[in-house]
């Protein structure tokens, strides 16, 4: 992590437990918003006119929040409007790198090796971790947001004059419900699974799963309907479905969550497969960068050998053309 601008410490999946030895993921820092006008949003800074070309994302194939926005990027069809740079999948030393492995981009704007320079670019006093995704304002060289949940939704309404969409992912009538289920996937599912992997005791680990797989059942009981909210989809479909799709191939094994697999659940998998079928989600989707990354965590997987299996979510990935 960053210290006041400088790398300290190799990379640890843990850097925060609580006396218990559970996982505590830091809060995001970077909390400006685009806005089409370029007035203030709910928190930081105004000064973020949405313009096309103008915002570059930083993500991480493997990573489940960077996903998120990668998701809603695609979905919004915004994609001719924010360029993207994937970060290597392969957690170093000093956390994310740029390039050297198929897939990953080099950084086009500083010519980085690491995304924490990304990170001192952005304040020279930095203290905190390097992480993805970034949401990045190529005029001024700023850092815009660092957070994924405040990215979804500024996806979601600041680019509507420049590309209108039939898609609206946060619907004002529902906020209400969609902040409330969100918490709970967020604490349960999202976060659940890495509270499992990363515990550092025993009971941490057992509250965990416990909590990853009353929330799947919950899930598996709720979806009558297409989506989580019935016939539309939302940011909390968004939300879901990139820890779902992580499931089997990552967390079931590395993170020790093994209760049971998404396959296992028929209507999560008709779900997650549902999704993965909209327009543009499945070239979000990169299995070799999710197994690849989640199996280089070195703390959890020493060897770094990646196993050869669950064959099931490749067969489906590929039923919908390779990306
Ligand atoms: N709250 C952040 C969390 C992002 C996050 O934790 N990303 C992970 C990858 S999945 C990361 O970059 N970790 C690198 C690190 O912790 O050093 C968000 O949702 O945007």
């Amino acid at each position: 992590m960053l210290v006041d601008g400088k790398w300290v410490a190799n990379w640890q999946p843990v850097q925060a437990a609580d006396g218990k030895g559970r996982f505590i993921r830091q809060t995001s820092q970077f909390r400006n918003w685009i806005t089409p006008d370029g007035s203030p949003g709910p928190t930081g800074q105004g000064g973020f006119k949405a313009e096309a070309g103008r915002y570059r994302l930083y993500v991480a194939l493997i990573c489940p929040w960077a996903s998120r926005t990668l998701m809603a990027r695609s979905l919004k069809g915004l994609a001719d409007l924010i360029p993207v740079t994937v970060v290597n999948p392969t957690l170093t030393d000093e956390g994310w790198q740029f390039g050297g492995y198929p897939g990953a981009d080099e950084d086009p704007l500083f010519q980085s090796r690491y995304m924490h320079q990304i990170y001192t670019r952005a304040d020279p006093h930095y203290s905190g971790r390097a992480t993805v995704p970034v949401l990045w304002d190529m005029r001024q060289n700023v850092m815009v947001s660092n957070e994924s949940a405040d990215i979804l939704r500024m996806l979601d309404t600041a680019f509507e004059h420049l590309a209108p969409s039939a898609i609206r992912l946060y619907p004002a009538e529902i906020g209400a419900q969609i902040d409330a289920l969100n918490e709970t996937i967020y604490h349960q599912l999202n976060n659940g699974v890495y509270k499992a992997g990363f515990a550092l005791s025993q009971q941490a680990y057992d509250e965990a799963v416990t909590g990853v797989f009353q929330m799947l059942d919950q899930l598996e009981a709720r979806l009558t309907g297409d989506f989580l909210f019935g016939a539309r989809l939302t940011e909390t479909d968004i939300r879901t479905f990139v820890t779902l799709i992580r499931f089997d191939a990552a967390y079931h094994g590395l993170f020790k969550t093994n209760l049971r697999q998404i396959a296992d659940y028929p209507r999560l998998s008709a779900y997650m497969a549902r999704i993965l079928a909209l327009p543009g989600v499945r070239e979000t989707v990169n299995l070799d960068h999710i197994t690849r990354g989640y199996y280089s965590i070195k703390a959890l997987n020493p060897t770094g050998i990646r196993p050869v299996g669950p064959d099931h979510v490749a067969r489906l990935l590929n039923g919908l053309q390779a990306g």
